[in-house]
């Protein structure tokens, strides 16, 4: 144990703000859009691209109107060419405007509200019209649970491939005679194998190696036997994805009851059973609000919510926006503007999972309805003062809260990208994202430890390390002199008895430097906070440059913060420790080899102190004990693991030799085994032998 007693007094503090940015992980997940036939329309002369924008009919221009308000916020580069798609007779039959027809043929790319289609009577569906005019071969229906959003389910994660351009769907019906009708079921092996294709290669895309085809071939033998057929012989395309086939009503059955067996596959099926299975699994976790799709196509795609025109809520401000927002994030990763869409995504999910501001289709579902008017109550007189008690939230305030949340999404990853960078680039990065969000300076360089700096004290001309402790602006204090390089009046300095303190702390860190560091530099920097403790932090710097000769650089800088509470005799000490280590080894014969990274570790530790002077001496012995731990951490994670890696990829010695080297060891161990079952048979043979001998005489 090195650390002294030493003198002075201490008063206390905490640096506690990074630790409240640790990030509350949602588990996000992604509505991924299309792989191929991906998009590559050019800008407009704005520098944004354009999409099209059919709001439709119903709920259908509100939740467009959410969308392109959440859009403007988060300034997705995306100008919005709306058309209408109010029907118009086209040779005699019923058909969609060419003002909207030309716009999705232009921009390939087109964001839809749903379109009402009368039963039984009237119009052809202008849905199924837009699928066929553009050869929308595809339509990919992702269904995840969302976490935080309690439903019976909570893993549900389903990704449903329809064939979207013919089957039941094909609109070939007649009257044969009076009272018969008949509707014919088309299947063609080009759709099939077009759409098989998508399914395989989607499902490479977002990392599953299963494809499951769903039909009733038993029944319908020539029609769903030719898309089963189809699928299987598109299989032996894809060798390292497993491909099987289940009947849809055995499929039903499973996903109602362990959605989880679904979870590792792409289901890929025709039209109807389709259309049919998407809403079920939408059911499954809070309903069709929640369900994006896209329509995938060679030349355009067109991305939609699975649900239709809610006539029965349309214009009350009750239609949840999320399933058209998240066809507009798979709309965006298919444009490749991921970086909007995880930002949204993440968004939407959070609010979501906040569960305190949903819109009354999730808020009935939840298992209890008291408690949902209640969070539901709890939000409203701060967003909508006018709202009747008990109303269901709206979709203007469910995004108002959204929006609030995007800055901390930020922030979060922000974070999380630092923690991923090389520290020896730590500057420049910080530079670069601060460059991005400059909004969020402040907060990055309070969560942010930056590697230590060497300063030279104008006034003692010995040197110290400079981090944010003792940084005001581009000013810097000087633990050795209490002064600031450039001076800068304002700035904050240790005073008094703490002063002292830190006077001594130093010298004490200083000789703790050279037993353990071999040079290297320290400085440690003290300030008041609370009534009956104080803080501070210690530094540690060692740079090893190399040399010609051995061509192996490294730095080590710890940082220890540090606050106490006094409780009579007793003291209360908490230790937040970061270390940052870089290893960069240039050799001819290796050739490069950067190791990087930072590890932090904290502790809480209970010591009896005399007097205040005390506490550097066990400050110093828990900083003593921890850079022990962390250091031995860090060879075994750096050293030990690297080493372990290598040998499991690579063998010292050959293969072979070592396998027969391991076969003699195995035989001798066996020969001597079986000599020694020998002896002691032997010897127990001896044994009875003189035991009858014993008896005779
Ligand atoms: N892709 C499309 O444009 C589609 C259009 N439709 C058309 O929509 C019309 C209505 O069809 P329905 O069978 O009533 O199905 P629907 O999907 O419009 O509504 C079914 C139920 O889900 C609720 N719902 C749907 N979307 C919601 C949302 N965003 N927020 C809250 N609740 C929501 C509705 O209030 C209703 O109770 C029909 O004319 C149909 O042809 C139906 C499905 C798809
Ligand atoms: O056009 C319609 O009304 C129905 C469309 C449909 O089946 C769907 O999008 O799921």
């Amino acid at each position: 144990m090195f650390f002294p007693r030493i003198i002075s007094k201490a008063k206390p503090f905490s640096r506690s703000k990074r630790f409240l940015n640790l990030r509350q992980s949602l588990g996000l997940r992604s509505y991924a859009s299309a792989v191929a036939d991906s998009f590559n329309a050019p800008k407009n002369a704005n520098g944004r691209y354009t999409v099209t924008l059919i709001p439709g009919d119903g709920i259908g221009p509100e939740i467009s109107e959410s969308v392109k308000r959440i859009y403007e916020a988060a300034k997705v580069p995306i100008e919005w060419e709306t058309v209408s798609v109010t029907p118009v007779m086209r040779k005699g039959r019923i058909s969609i405007p060419d003002e909207a027809l030309n716009s999705v043929k232009k921009n390939t790319i087109a964001l839809k509200g749903p379109l009402a289609t009368p039963i039984g009577k009237g119009h052809v569906s202008l849905n199924l019209t837009l699928r066929r005019i553009f050869h929308l071969f595809a339509n990919v229906r992702p269904c995840k649970s969302i976490v935080g959003f309690k439903t019976p389910y909570d893993d549900v994660n389903t990704v449903l491939i329809r064939e979207n351009t013919e089957g039941e769907y094909s609109g070939i019906e007649h009257t044969v005679v009076d009272g018969v009708v008949q509707s014919i079921k088309l299947i063609t092996r080009d759709a099939s194998e077009q759409c098989a294709r998508y399914a395989f290669r989607y499902a490479q895309d977002i990392g599953r190696n299963r494809v499951t085809a769903i039909h009733k071939a038993n029944i319908m033998k020539l029609s769903d036997g030719l898309f089963l057929e189809v699928a299987h012989e598109v299989s032996k395309d894809y060798p390292d994805i497993k491909f099987d086939d289940v009947l849809l009503d055995r499929a039903c059955l499973h996903i109602v009851q362990d959605p989880a067996l679904y979870s590792d596959t792409v289901m890929v099926m025709p039209n109807l059973y389709g259309d049919i299975l998407s809403d079920m699994c939408a059911g499954l976790i809070g309903g069709l609000g929640l369900t994006p799709s896209a329509n995938i196509g060679k030349d355009a795609s067109i991305f939609e919510a699975v649900h239709g025109t809610a006539p029965d809520i349309a214009g009350k401000d009750l239609a949840n926006p999320t399933a058209l927002l998240l066809s507009s994030i798979m709309m965006l990763r298919h444009m490749r503007l991921n970086t909007y869409a995880d930002d949204i995504e993440a968004a939407v999910l959070k609010t979501i999972a906040d569960g305190k501001h949903l819109t009354r289709d999730l808020a009935n579902t939840i298992a209890s309805y008291n408690q949902s008017i209640a969070n539901i109550q709890d939000f409203t007189p701060e967003i909508e003062p006018d709202s009747p008690q008990n109303s269901p939230i709206s979709y203007q305030a469910f995004f108002r809260k959204l929006l609030a949340l995007k800055m901390g999404d930020q922030l979060d990853c922000a974070l999380d990208l630092m923690r991923r960078l090389s520290p020896q680039n730590m500057e420049e990065n910080l530079t670069k994202l601060i460059d991005i969000v400059p909004d969020l300076q402040e907060d990055i360089l309070n969560a942010v430890d930056q590697p230590l700096k060497v300063k030279q004290c104008k006034k003692t001309g010995r040197d110290y390390l400079v981090a944010e402790y003792n940084r005001d602006g581009d000013s810097t204090r000087s633990p050795w002199s209490n002064e600031y390089d450039p001076p800068y009046p304002e700035g904050f300095v240790t005073t008094g008895k703490l002063r002292k303190l830190e006077i001594t702390a130093n010298e004490a860190f200083n000789i703790y430097r050279e037993m353990y560091y071999d040079g290297g530099y320290s400085s440690a920097y003290l300030w008041e906070e609370g009534n009956d403790g104080f803080a501070g932090v210690v530094l540690f710097k060692k740079v090893d440059e190399g040399g010609d000769k051995r061509k192996t650089k490294g730095a080590w800088d710890s940082i220890h913060v540090f606050s106490l509470e006094e409780k009579g005799r007793k003291a209360h000490y908490k230790l937040t420790s970061t270390v940052m280590l870089y290893t960069i080894t240039t050799k001819p014969e290796l050739g490069d080899l950067n190791l990087s990274g930072n590890m932090t570790r904290q502790v809480a530790v209970e010591y009896t102190f005399e007097d205040p002077q005390a506490h550097i001496a066990n400050i110093g012995r828990i900083i003593e004990d921890m850079e022990l731990k962390m250091r031995n951490l860090l060879q075994e994670v750096y050293f030990n693991k690297t080493k372990d890696i290598v040998n499991d990829l690579r063998s010292v010695d050959s293969l072979i030799e070592a396998n027969k080297q391991a076969e003699t060891r195995r035989e001798l161990v066996e020969k001597i085994l079986e000599a020694n079952r020998q002896a002691a048979k032997d010897e127990n043979r001896k044994g009875l032998a003189e035991k009858i001998l014993n008896i005779s005489s």
